[in-house]
Order: structure tokens, then sequence, then C-alpha cells
């Protein structure tokens, strides 16, 4: 007990070990109901490893847990359901190639079995009313799941999890993936389960909605448990500096305030519509050196704009080229040939093979760069890779590490470098600083900088507002498809502004 509140949850010296890395060392952690915990920490600390073993997604190497009082130690995530833990991971966690509804109740499809058949008609009213209950009412559960986009296809996650009634609900770092609507759904939720005396455990990397959310935070810092912070301890400077350990600098956005960049133009798009008509005729340049904003909210066409500038989307009519030249991008191939790069905010299906190594998701990219008559030294690989590695401190066991094993936002730190290390002179960057600890995003922003300073050209598509008016020349704001404004950094670039364009 504290303050009268009731344990609920209970990790006692718990570790785990892949391999050579510790992930979690003999970390104690206590919930309490009616608590929204915080797990903060920067990439690879410990955060994912901690919630997913309480959910039963993976044993402990050794520790205890206790939930309600009583030792808990889940082996599948529907074990860690049913004793009342939901989780909502950090990747895409729906099966594509089944219905909406089939996804909610995969694995419990018992639950509508009439005379030893399934019921589907019974199925789909129970999902609408798992979806309906979160809030996300326009949603058919007979469709299949992948006619949804990312941030609906999460929220149908959040409808499965919340089905089963958790006591426990683990949020991790699911909001950074999603627009506002999604976020004030899992904002509802929270309050929600607070409200019913249950507990939440937050992961995010937005400092600011961490402290909004959370009534104590808990730092972790390579695999060990630092402190635990109560609201009054709340202050951004200290709990930054509990994350990484040192003072951490308030401003990492570009300091000037004003629009630079050559006039000459390297990519001009041109009445672009794309094929699923999320963007409608649009058209702008961007030129050499600068570092151009494209911002909105969700479904207004702007990631699909990104896409079909890397010749990744198909285009119906328009088109986007490559200035100097002219010639027509139609495929990425023809994209990267420009010396283009592009970091996809789907990063586990488009930007990175799970499978492979870091060193080959790397060089993947960089081939033509590091070989020499279509030969690479390892001298040469190594160098290359582990200059990547170093810049965007990489944690790894290695550079042989398989992608899959590492945490969000150090896969993420590998699609950066991919594109980095190769030079790239224009880049397109869809939500690049997504799930990536303050400490790394300080690094990305440094390198724009450097960039745009080497002329080369940056295109940033963000649904964080404060990154794009912290680093952009120019804003453009998109609105269902269309570019509904345009602003400048030296023409009063600031969040009213934004708004205004946005709604
Ligand atoms: N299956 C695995 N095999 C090998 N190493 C792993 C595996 N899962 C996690 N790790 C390692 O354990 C450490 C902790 O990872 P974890 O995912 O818990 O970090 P995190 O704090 O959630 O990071 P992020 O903020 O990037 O999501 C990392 O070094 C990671 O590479």
């Amino acid at each position: 007990m504290k303050n009268n509140k009731e344990i609920l949850f209970e990790a006692k010296e718990l570790c785990k070990n892949f391999g050579s890395t510790a992930a979690l060392k003999h970390v104690n952690l206590t919930v309490y109901r009616g608590e929204v915990r915080g797990l903060i920490g920067e990439n690879g600390s410990g955060k994912s490893t901690i919630s997913s073993i309480a959910a039963g997604m993976q044993p402990a190497t050794s520790g205890e847990m206790y939930f309600k009082g009583q030792p808990h130690k889940p082996a599948t995530m529907i074990d860690g359901a049913k004793a009342g833990f939901g989780m909502i991971v950090q990747e895409m966690g729906t099966i594509p190639g089944i219905t909406i509804a089939q996804n909610i109740f995969l694995g419990q499809e018992n639950l509508f079995k009439k005379h030893g058949f399934i019921s589907l008609k019974d199925m789909y009213k129970e999902a609408k009313k798992a979806l309906d209950a979160i809030g996300f009412t326009d949603c058919d559960p007979k469709m299949y799941i992948d006619a949804l986009n990312m941030q609906d296809r999460k929220l149908v996650e959040i409808a499965k999890v919340m089905y089963n009634k958790p006591e426990v609900l683990v949020v991790d770092e699911t909001t950074t993936a999603l627009s506002q609507k999604g976020r004030d759904i899992i904002y509802k939720l929270i309050k929600q389960m607070k409200e019913e005396n249950k507990a939440v455990l937050f992961i995010s990397h937005d400092l600011d909605e961490t402290m909004k959310q959370c009534d104590t935070l808990t730092v972790l810092r390579d695999g060990e448990l630092v402190t635990t912070l109560e609201k009054s301890e709340f202050e951004p400077g200290k709990v930054k500096s509990c994350m990484v350990g040192r003072e951490i600098g308030e401003h990492y956005y570009r300091e000037d305030k004003i629009c630079t960049y050559d006039k000459e133009v390297v990519i001009r798009v041109e009445n672009v519509t794309t094929g699923r008509g999320l963007t409608e005729n649009v058209s702008f340049e961007l030129h050499k050196g600068e570092i151009l904003g494209i911002g909105g909210l969700s479904h207004c066409g702007m990631h699909e704009l990104g896409r079909a500038i890397f010749g990744e989307e198909p285009i119906v009519t328009g088109k986007v080229t490559y200035a100097p030249t002219g010639e027509e991008i139609v495929n990425a191939r023809i994209a990267m040939k420009h010396e283009m790069g592009y970091v996809s905010k789907n990063r586990d299906i488009e930007a990175l093979v799970l499978t492979a190594s870091i060193r080959d998701n790397i060089i993947g990219a960089g081939f033509d760069k590091v070989s020499n008559h279509g030969i690479i030294t390892p001298k040469s690989e190594k160098e290359y890779v582990g200059k990547q590695v170093e810049v965007l401190r990489i944690k790894c066991a290695g550079i042989d590490q398989a992608v899959k094993f590492l945490s969000g936002g150090n896969k993420q730190k590998v699609v950066f470098g991919k594109w980095i290390g190769r030079g790239t002179k224009i880049l397109i960057l869809d939500c690049p600083t997504r799930g990536v600890d303050i400490g790394v995003k300080a690094a990305m922003y440094e390198i724009m900088v450097q960039m745009k300073a080497e002329g080369k050209s940056i295109l940033i598509i963000s649904e964080e507002m404060a990154e794009l008016i912290g680093m952009c020349d120019r804003l453009l704001i998109m609105k269902d498809g269309v570019i509904s404004g345009e602003l400048k950094r030296d023409d009063g670039l600031d969040e009213k502004a934004v708004i205004e364009n946005m709604i």
C-alpha cells in the first residue's frame, strides 16, 4: 500500500538476457491501482522488455512477478490477457489477409461456436461492439484488415485488447504512430482505466505527452531502474537528465529564424493526383539546400505524397521530376539514381528487412557506394556500417545482429543510417523521429542542419508540429489531399499559424 493505494503489479529482481545483452538487470517495479505509470528511457533501455514480460510475450531470465498479490508467470500473451494484462505493442499487431473481426477474435473464435460451426454473424456483431466501445465507430468489421491504413489497424488492435477488459493496460510507443484522433482515443481509455481503479503502463518518447498523461515516471537506463519520479517532480530538464545521465540542452532544433535555400529547384511536383485518390492536384518545388516540411491531420494525404515523390505510389495524373535533368521519377530505382532517399513511416514493412542483419540492411542501400568494381571488402563494409552505428548510437550486440532483435527506436536509427550513409542528396523523411529518444533526435536534427549546409535538400513529412516549426525553411500544410497553406520560416512560422491552416 502507498497512500492507501493497493499494489496491483509487482516485479522483483527481474532480469532478462538475450545472449550477451542484459536487457533488464534486477529491476524492482511496483504499480498501484488507479495509477498511470510512465516508463521512460533511451532507446534500448528495457521499457518494452519489462512490459512484454509482464504481458506474457516472453519469459524473464530470472526474478519474480506478482499480480493482485498472486505469483504471475504468464507463459503466453493469451495467458497474460486472461490474467488481466493487455498490451498495445509498438509494432504492427494485426494479421493481414483476414477480416477486422477475425483479427479482434484471433484465438478466441470458439466464443462464436454454434453447433460445431463458427457464427461469423455473431462475430461481426461482437466485433462492432468492441470497435464502438473504444470510439472507432466508422469501421466495418467485415472488411479485410488490409484495406485499413496503419493508424486504423492500430485502433483495431486497441479494440481487441480492450475487449478483454484488462486491469493493466500497456501502451508501448503507440501514440507517436497515431494522429490526434487515435491519440485522443488512447487518452480517453487511459482516463477510463484510472477511474476504474485499474492501472496503465505508458511508454512514449514524447516527454510533454508522458508528463501530461502519467502520475509517476519510472526511468530505465541500460536495463536498470534509475528512479521513479512523482508528479510534483516532473520537470523537463530533470526528467531528461535522469534518462540520459547527463544534462541535455533545451534547444535541439535550428536556432535561426530565416529562410535560407538556393534558387535552384531539385524536385518538381506538378499537379500530382495519386492512385488511391489521397492527394489531389498537388504542386510544389523543393530547392537545393532547403528543409521543406509537410504537415497536416491524418488522412490528409501527406504520407502518400512522400511515397509518390520517391516513385513508390502510383500517380494517376501529374508528375514528379528531378528538376536538373527533367527526368520523371516513376520508380525508386530512378529516384536512387538521382541520390534520393526515403525513410518510410512504415519501417517494419517498407524500410527494413527484419530478418537480415544491421550490416546487410545498411549495406543494402549503399552497395554502389562501398563496392569497388562490384566487390566489397570486409574492412570497407565494417567501416561503412560501423560509422552509422557510431553516429546514431545504434544500441546493438554487433553489426551482425538481426534487425528484428533491436528495440523500436534502434530500428528507426538503422533506417536513417541506411540513407545518410550513402550520401543521399535529396532525403524524404516520413515521421523520421518516431520512437526515437531525445539524444538521437538531437543527433538526427544536427545531421539535417549539416545536410542543408552542404546544399542537400530535405522533405520532412511529420505529425510533430514542434519538429516542423523547429526545422523547416518552408512548411506546406495539407488538408483533404490538397495543399491548404504555405508558411515561411522568416514569416511567422508558429503553432497558431499552423493550426489555422490545418483546420
Ligand atoms: N529478441 C531479442 N533478441 C536480442 N536482443 C533483444 C531482443 N529484444 C530486445 N533486445 C535488446 O534488449 C534491449 C532492450 O530493448 P527494449 O526493446 O526493451 O528497449 P526499449 O527501451 O523499449 O527501446 P525503444 O525506446 O527503442 O523501444 C535492447 O538492447 C535490444 O536490442
